[in-house]
């Protein structure tokens, strides 16, 4: 390691106590904020976060508080894993104890509700003048604290950020690959949420293998449709943060988005089955955004709009796929490499 540092990490949950602990296993002093200060308390006591992930041994080098300003001031790094949700206002009550020159990380898969914007996009306006960059990729917190081998991508539209990130995070088990088109990077792990709602419910209502890999191919096209309409490259989207997540998610029921498609498809309610996952499972309020979005924009996005009538317009099941299946028949591959 070339350089220790003082890095913190916003957010109690899995995600922030994996990246919080990888961080820590590096050698950096780190500083893991939650709000709750009982929860707090009893993570730093126990070295434990017994809640979001039981049985794994939080690092030495952890300190968890629930002080913000005294988490985050002097520190060169702070990392953001709160849900898209709530993140503006906890990056808003940190701004003023941030260090000046401090790299903000965003690992938030999700869109701001109420609007249409990135983690990226609020960074910059809480924080002017900040240098940003976003984590994105396949990244099961389960599985990054079991070990497993692991990759994800950093974009930054400054260099020298995705290299210091980049030093930060790898280790024996976790690579980091660089990324400069940060929109697509962000793009990209918002969109996969929700197909991972939709294979979720088609595994529920028992489907085969062949009816997850159109899916999925699918999925993918209506990514790149979506990326391009936008203005991101589409080309991002058949990254790790892309291809590699939309994979992943698709395929697991470790994702919490699989997971609340799965139970609707079993029939429960949506609220029952997101108060049951007990967790964020993002892709839930990103199918409202990005259906509305795909309607502004007349982006042809089939699957966004089945998943949204069987959530929210009471579609049943069954009438949705008979639609789908009833769609014209297109390309399959819309896209080429041009020059
Ligand atoms: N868990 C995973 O495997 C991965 C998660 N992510 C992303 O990371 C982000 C965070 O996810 P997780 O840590 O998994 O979520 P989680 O549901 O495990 O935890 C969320 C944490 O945020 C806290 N929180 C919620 N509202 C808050 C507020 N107003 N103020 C302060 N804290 C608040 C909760 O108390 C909880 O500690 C999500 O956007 C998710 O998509 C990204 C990669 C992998
Ligand atoms: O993004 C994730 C893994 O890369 C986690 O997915 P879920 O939020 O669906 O659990």
């Amino acid at each position: 390691m070339t350089q220790k540092n003082t890095i913190a990490v916003l957010g109690g949950g899995s995600f922030g106590t994996a990246i919080a602990n990888i961080i820590a296993g590096n050698g950096h002093d780190t500083r893991q904020w939650m709000r709750n200060a009982d929860k707090a308390a009893k993570c730093q006591e126990a070295r434990e976060n017994s809640f979001y992930l039981p049985g794994v041994p939080l690092h030495e080098n952890v300190q968890v508080t629930s002080d913000l300003q005294a988490a985050v001031q002097d520190c060169e790094i702070v990392f953001v894993a709160i849900p898209s949700s709530s993140f503006r206002e906890v990056v808003r009550l940190s701004a003023p104890s941030l260090q000046e020159n401090c790299i903000l990380v965003s690992t938030t898969k999700g869109i701001e509700p109420g609007g249409f914007k990135f983690m990226s996009n609020v960074l910059h306006e809480e924080v002017p003048g900040a240098r940003v960059g976003v984590l994105s990729g396949p990244n099961f917190a389960k599985e990054i604290v079991a070990n497993h081998y692991t990759a994800t991508v950093v974009a930054s539209e400054q260099e020298d950020v995705c290299r210091t990130i980049q030093q930060v995070l790898h280790s024996d088990t976790f690579r980091v690959y660089s990324s400069e088109d940060v929109f697509g990077v962000e793009l990209a792990g918002s969109l996969k949420n929700i197909y991972a709602i939709v294979t979720g419910m088609a595994a529920a209502i028992g489907v085969g293998q062949n009816t997850n890999s159109l899916l999925i191919t699918r999925s993918l096209a209506e990514m790149m449709r979506f990326a391009d309409a936008l203005g991101a490259d589409p080309m991002s989207l058949i990254g790790l943060a892309g291809v590699g997540d939309l994979i992943l998610t698709c395929s697991s029921d470790l994702s919490r988005n699989y997971r609340v498609g799965y139970m609707v498809g079993q029939g429960k309610p949506l609220e029952q089955a997101i108060a049951d996952i007990g967790q964020v499972a993002e892709g839930v309020n990103t199918v409202k955004l990005i259906k509305h979005k795909a309607d502004e924009l007349g982006v042809y996005m089939p699957l966004v709009s089945a998943i949204h009538a069987i959530l929210f317009e009471k579609c049943p099941i069954p009438e949705v796929i008979k639609g789908l299946m009833s769609g014209a028949q297109t390309f399959d591959v819309a896209y080429s490499v041009k020059n």
